[in-house]
C-alpha cells in the first residue's frame, strides 16, 4: 500500500441556484465551488469539495503545489501546509471582510476552508485504500442516519435574467402562505420533520407570522427562523417574545458576540449561530458570556471534519449544543457532512443542507433524504463516486463566465433586479 500524493487536480464549478433570497440580496444563478482530488501511488483517488471563489482558489492552487509526495494519512500535516501557504500569500494574509453571512472572514478563515477541501479528498482516498468508511477512520459511527432539517427561502419564482439551467418547480414564496407551500413540497419530497426559514429579508412581523404560519401547518414541529445578523438587540427580543412557545432556537438574531450575548441574558429561547462563533478564538468570549446555546459547526470554515469533532468536544465541555450549518454545496459536501455528524456524540438538532436546492450535482449518484434524513454511506471513503462527464459541464460553464460569477455576490445578484440596491447596514431592522 502506497499513500503517497503524485497528483493532485483542481476543478472549479459554476453550480445553478435559485433566486433565494436574504437580507445581502439574493443568490445569484450559479455559484461557484472548487473539486479537489488527491491522487495516490497506488492510483487511488479521493475527492473533496469547497467554496470556488476566486481567492480559495488562488490558496488552493498554493496548497496543491505543496502536496506532492506527502501521505494522504498525514491529515495534521495539512495544517503545516497551511501556515507554508500563509507565509507566501501576502495578497491574503491581511484580508478582513466583516460583511458576509459566514461571519467575519480572515486570512486563516480562507486558509481553513481550503484545508478542509484536502482533508475530506485525503479521508476520502485513505479510507477507499484500507476499505473503509470516512466515519471509521474518524472513530466510527455512533448513528446510522443523520436528520437533516427542512432550509426554507423566500424565493422568486425566476431569476431576474433566465439562465438556461434554471428550470425549478419550486415557485416563488414570498409571504405565510408560499413559505407553508414550500415546507409541505420538502416533507413531501424529502420527509423532513424540522424547519428552517431565512429571514432578514422582509420586516420581522412578516416573518413572524410566517413561522406562526409554519407552527399552524406543522404543529409540534422543531422551527427556527435565522435573520443573519440582521435584527437590533430590541427587535432580536421582541421576535424571541413573540415566537417563544414554538421556536426551537433563534440563530443569530443580532451581529456578533456582545449583542448575542445581550439577547440571550433577557430570553430563555436558545440562540443558535454559524456567525458569531466560527473559529477556536471566537468560543472563549461566546461560551463564557453564555451569548450562544448552539453552535452550527460548517466543517468547510472550520478545517475539516476533525476540527468539527473537537469543537464538539469543545461544546459538550461547556454544555453548549453542537449541531451543522451549511452554504450552497454539493453530494461530496452533503457525504462529508453526514460522515463527520455520524460520529458526534449527543447531536441534537438536525443539521442545515442546501442541497435539496442543488439540481445539478458532480456524482453518479445524488445522496437522497428519506424521511429527512441521510443513510451514513459504509461504503470505503465518502462513499460517493465522480461523474466526470458532470464535472467537465460544470467546469465548461467556469471557463466560458467572464468572471462575474465567479465569486459570490448576493447584492450584485439583487443589482440586476434593483439597480439601487446596496447592501443593508446592520441592524436592518
Ligand atoms: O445559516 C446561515 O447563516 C446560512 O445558511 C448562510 C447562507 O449564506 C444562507 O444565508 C444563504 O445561502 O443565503
Ligand atoms: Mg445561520
Amino acid at each position: 500500500m502506497n499513500l503517497a500524493i503524485t497528483d493532485v487536480r483542481l476543478t472549479p464549478i459554476l453550480v445553478a441556484d435559485p433566486p433565494l433570497l436574504n437580507t445581502q440580496g439574493v443568490h445569484q444563478p450559479y455559484t461557484p465551488r472548487l473539486i479537489v482530488e488527491v491522487v495516490t501511488a497506488d492510483g487511488v483517488t479521493g475527492v473533496g469539495e469547497t467554496y470556488g471563489d476566486t481567492k480559495y482558489l488562488e490558496l488552493a492552487r498554493r496548497f496543491a503545489q505543496r502536496l506532492t509526495g506527502r501521505q494522504v494519512n498525514d491529515l495534521n500535516g495539512l495544517f503545516s501546509v497551511a501556515d507554508e501557504v500563509s507565509v507566501d500569500s501576502a495578497h491574503v494574509r491581511d484580508q478582513v471582510d466583516v460583511g458576509g453571512l459566514r461571519g467575519v472572514q480572515t486570512a486563516d478563515k480562507l486558509r481553513l476552508s481550503v484545508v478542509s477541501g484536502f482533508e475530506v479528498a485525503c479521508l476520502d482516498a485513505w479510507g477507499k485504500t484500507l476499505g473503509l468508511p470516512v466515519h471509521a477512520l474518524l472513530g466510527g459511527k455512533v448513528r446510522d442516519t443523520v436528520e437533516y432539517s427542512a432550509y426554507l427561502f423566500y424565493k422568486w419564482a425566476a431569476h431576474p435574467a433566465r439562465v438556461a439551467a434554471e428550470d425549478d418547480d419550486w415557485g416563488a414564496a414570498l409571504d405565510p402562505a408560499g413559505i407553508v407551500a414550500q415546507a409541505r413540497r420538502f416533507t413531501e419530497r424529502y420527509g423532513f420533520t424540522s424547519f428552517k426559514l431565512k429571514g432578514g429579508v422582509f420586516p420581522p412581523e412578516e416573518e413572524i407570522a410566517a413561522v406562526r404560519a409554519l407552527a399552524e401547518a406543522f404543529p409540534g414541529r422543531p422551527l427556527r427562523l435565522d435573520p443573519n445578523g440582521a435584527w437590533s438587540v430590541p427587535t432580536s427580543l421582541r421576535v424571541a417574545e413573540e415566537l417563544g412557545d414554538v421556536l426551537e432556537y433563534l440563530e443569530d438574531p443580532a451581529l456578533g458576540t456582545p449583542a448575542m450575548a445581550e439577547v440571550a441574558a433577557r430570553t430563555g429561547v436558545p440562540l443558535a449561530t454559524n456567525m458569531c462563533v466560527t473559529t477556536f478564538a471566537e468560543i472563549k468570549e461566546a461560551f463564557t458570556r453564555d451569548a450562544v446555546q448552539v453552535v452550527l459547526s460548517d466543517h468547510h470554515y472550520w478545517g475539516g471534519l476533525r476540527n468539527t469533532q473537537q469543537l464538539a468536544a469543545v461544546c459538550r465541555t461547556f454544555g453548549v449544543d453542537v449541531s451543522m450549518h451549511s452554504n450552497t454545496h454539493l453530494g461530496i459536501s452533503l457525504a462529508a457532512m453526514t460522515h463527520v455528524a455520524a460520529t458526534v456524540p449527543g447531536l441534537h438538532h438536525a443539521c442545515d443542507s442546501h442541497y435539496p436546492w442543488q439540481s445539478e450535482d458532480v456524482l453518479t449518484e445524488r445522496l437522497v433524504f428519506e424521511d429527512g434524513r441521510v443513510t451514513v454511506p459504509d461504503a470505503p471513503g465518502l462513499g460517493v463516486a465522480l461523474d466526470r462527464d458532470r464535472l467537465a459541464l460544470l467546469h465548461r460553464r467556469w471557463l466560458d463566465d467572464d468572471g462575474a460569477l465567479r465569486d459570490r455576490d448576493d447584492a450584485a445578484a439583487m443589482r440586476v433586479a434593483d439597480p439601487d440596491w446596496v447592501t443593508p447596514s446592520v441592524p436592518r431592522w
